[in-house]
């Protein structure tokens, strides 16, 4: 018996008064596990279930537990359950660089939409670029979708302290170049930092991405934070594979959610939390599939002047346990609605504004969550920067710590200035193979410098400019340098970076011809970044071409270089962003 309300596209499928003679070759071959032609035809949504867990993707394996709570919600609400598979990303892992896939993974998912009798999809989100991925997709396709994120692992512990993932990596290298630990004790750090399922227990990328999805409006209230294995988690993906089935009734779609207000909350949100640097390209290439429009300038002007309240690695000291047990990302969102900060009165997809999520919201532990007024760090978002070197690029200002202000940024009357020598690298090979070599003469005073890190010249953006410096030099307890690059870094790290600089220097970016031994100033008044030289030099070096780009070394890179933008407009496959709302535009019949 129909419990239909209104039609659905799978009917073009399954219940197709015009195409009678398809509706056989449709119907018969889900019959082949079970379902019933009646179950197809009984005017039932068909909610799908992008499946981003696989034992490639641990991060987002938990998912395949999930999937079975996220079906009985489906079923219990009056849908019918179909899962299938995405394109694997984990960042740890994928060489040349999990960037790549993002977009993959997004075409990927928009053919499998556009394609199939799916009428509303839940998108299993983890670690870093499957939610933007996804979220991409649903963007594209515009068909009520929700994110269901995976979680965090627990929290590590080693040795009575809290071991945060990833971060735990980029200390214990250190600790290792420094002869303080030994390889085993360095394995011993990485096993104790990720002691359950989940993705990062630190605010790195993937718990960004998670927490900015539920900043859109796209995941249910309190859904990021839950760390994977609590069971909240399973009821979490119960109640989001009911909630599906009504946004399917009810048609709401992410064009009504994902607008400009949606994006500049999130954007805040980001601030707020400490959040990764590779949020920038990603909030930007969900809003361009969404046809939103973010400016560069929105970084500085929304983003820049908003305290950080969470205090969470690599900004701060907590894991995700803590930070899900003192309320998550909604008692965030309630610091900055009280005071007017967000532009909450947009759909989510609860059904109600954003405003109305988060009443009642405030936090219970204020060792978790600041205060608006009284925060942990003032004007944490990212600092944009341009010049002679790029047009764009980005530094994480939540993670510029005492000692970096003291050191580069406090001399009189040359406040928020500094200057240093540069030592450039020609990708990170280049950088492993050199950073000991003793006639660099690298000390405190250098900036490392990576390129060909960008997407095209990499290909795909690389998480690579959080280099740490020589041995010899962590060893005099010299622990980072400043750095910038036209790579990525990862989420988890508290380098002092410029970053995601645009146009990398494989397209003739100003990166390109940066010498060894160059004098790099940086200015974070009036947000510039230049190499010192003269333009006739300049026009000179330019003269010379720019650095050798590797060949692409399987079909999809080369593919990817040629339909990929700079990081300053999220990496999108441009020729992509022209298709939106294409669930509509149901394809052509295939026999
Ligand atoms: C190694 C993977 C990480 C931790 O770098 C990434 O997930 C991030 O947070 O950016």
């Amino acid at each position: 018996m129909s419990t239909q309300s209104r039609r659905y596209r799978s009917q073009d499928w399954f219940d197709n008064p015009d195409h009678i003679d398809m509706t056989a070759l449709y119907l018969e071959r889900f019959m082949n596990y079970g379902i019933t032609p009646e179950e197809l035809r009984s005017g039932r949504p068909i909610i799908g279930i992008a499946q981003s867990g696989s034992d490639i993707s641990p991060c987002n394996r938990i998912h395949l537990e999930l999937a079975k709570r996220v079906r009985d919600g489906i079923r219990d609400a009056g849908g019918i359950a179909m899962e299938f598979p995405l394109h694997p990303i984990f960042e740890n892992c994928r060489r040349p660089t999990a960037a790549i896939d993002r977009n993959l993974a997004y075409m990927g998912l928009v053919e499998i939409l556009h394609g199939y009798p799916i009428d509303a999809v839940v998108l299993t989100t983890g670690c870093d670029k499957t939610t933007p991925s996804q979220l991409m997709a649903a963007a594209t396709i515009d068909i009520p979708a929700i994110v269901l994120s995976g979680g965090p692992m627990l929290d590590g512990w080693l040795d009575g302290e809290l071991v945060g993932s990833g971060a735990a990596i980029w200390k214990g290298r250190k600790q290792l170049a420094a002869g303080k630990i030994d390889e085993e004790k360095f394995l011993q750090i990485a096993a104790a930092s990720a002691p359950s399922a989940g993705h990062c227990n630190t605010m790195g990328t993937a718990s960004t991405m998670n927490a900015i999805a539920e900043a859109l409006g796209m995941s249910l209230t309190g859904c990021s934070a839950i760390p994977a294995p609590y069971r909240e988690r399973g009821q979490m993906a119960y109640e989001t594979g009911k909630r599906i089935v009504e946004m399917a009734k009810q048609d709401i779609r992410p064009s009504q959610i994902l607008n400009r207000d949606a994006f500049l909350d999130a954007i805040v949100v980001n601030a707020a939390i400490g959040g990764s640097t590779n949020a920038q390209q990603h909030i930007v290439a969900m809003a361009r599939h969404a046809g939103v429009e973010l400016k560069s300038s929105d970084w500085m002007e929304y983003g820049h002047k908003v305290p950080l309240l969470l205090n969470m690695q690599p900004s701060g000291k907590f894991l995700g346990e803590r930070f899900h047990r003192a309320g998550g990302v909604p008692a965030v969102m309630w610091e900055l609605e009280q005071q007017g900060r967000l532009r909450s009165n947009r759909l989510t997809v609860t059904g109600a504004t954003m405003a109305e999520n988060l009443k009642g919201r405030e936090t219970n532990d204020r060792e978790v969550i600041y205060p608006f007024n009284a925060p942990l760090k003032e004007d944490a978002g990212f600092f944009v920067l341009k010049g002679n070197l790029f047009d764009f690029a980005i530094m994480k200002t939540s993670v510029i710590s005492p000692e970096f202000r003291q050191r580069y940024l406090s001399k009189p009357g040359q406040e928020n200035v500094f200057e240093s020598r540069a030592i450039v690298f020609d990708g990170s090979g280049d950088y492993h193979n050199r950073i000991n070599d003793p006639s660099l003469n690298i000390d405190e005073n250098c900036m490392l410098v990576i390129r060909g890190a960008g997407p095209i010249g990499w290909p795909g953006s690389a998480e690579v400019v959080n280099m740490q410096p020589p041995d010899a030099l962590i060893k005099r307890g010299v622990n980072w340098l400043p750095t910038l690059g036209d790579g990525r870094q990862s989420g988890t790290s508290d380098s002092p970076s410029i970053l995601n600089a645009s146009p990398e220097s494989a397209v003739g970016g100003g990166l390109a011809y940066i010498r060894t031994g160059d004098t790099v100033r940086v200015d974070l008044n009036e947000g510039s970044c230049n190499m010192l030289i003269s333009d006739e030099e300049l026009a000179k070096r330019k003269a010379e071409g720019i650095p050798p780009v590797p060949e692409s070394q399987t079909p999809w890179q080369e593919l990817y270089r040629s339909t990929v933008g700079q990081m300053e407009t999220g990496a999108c496959m441009e020729l992509a962003l022209k298709y939106q709302g294409v669930g509509d535009k149901l394809a052509r019949h295939n026999h």
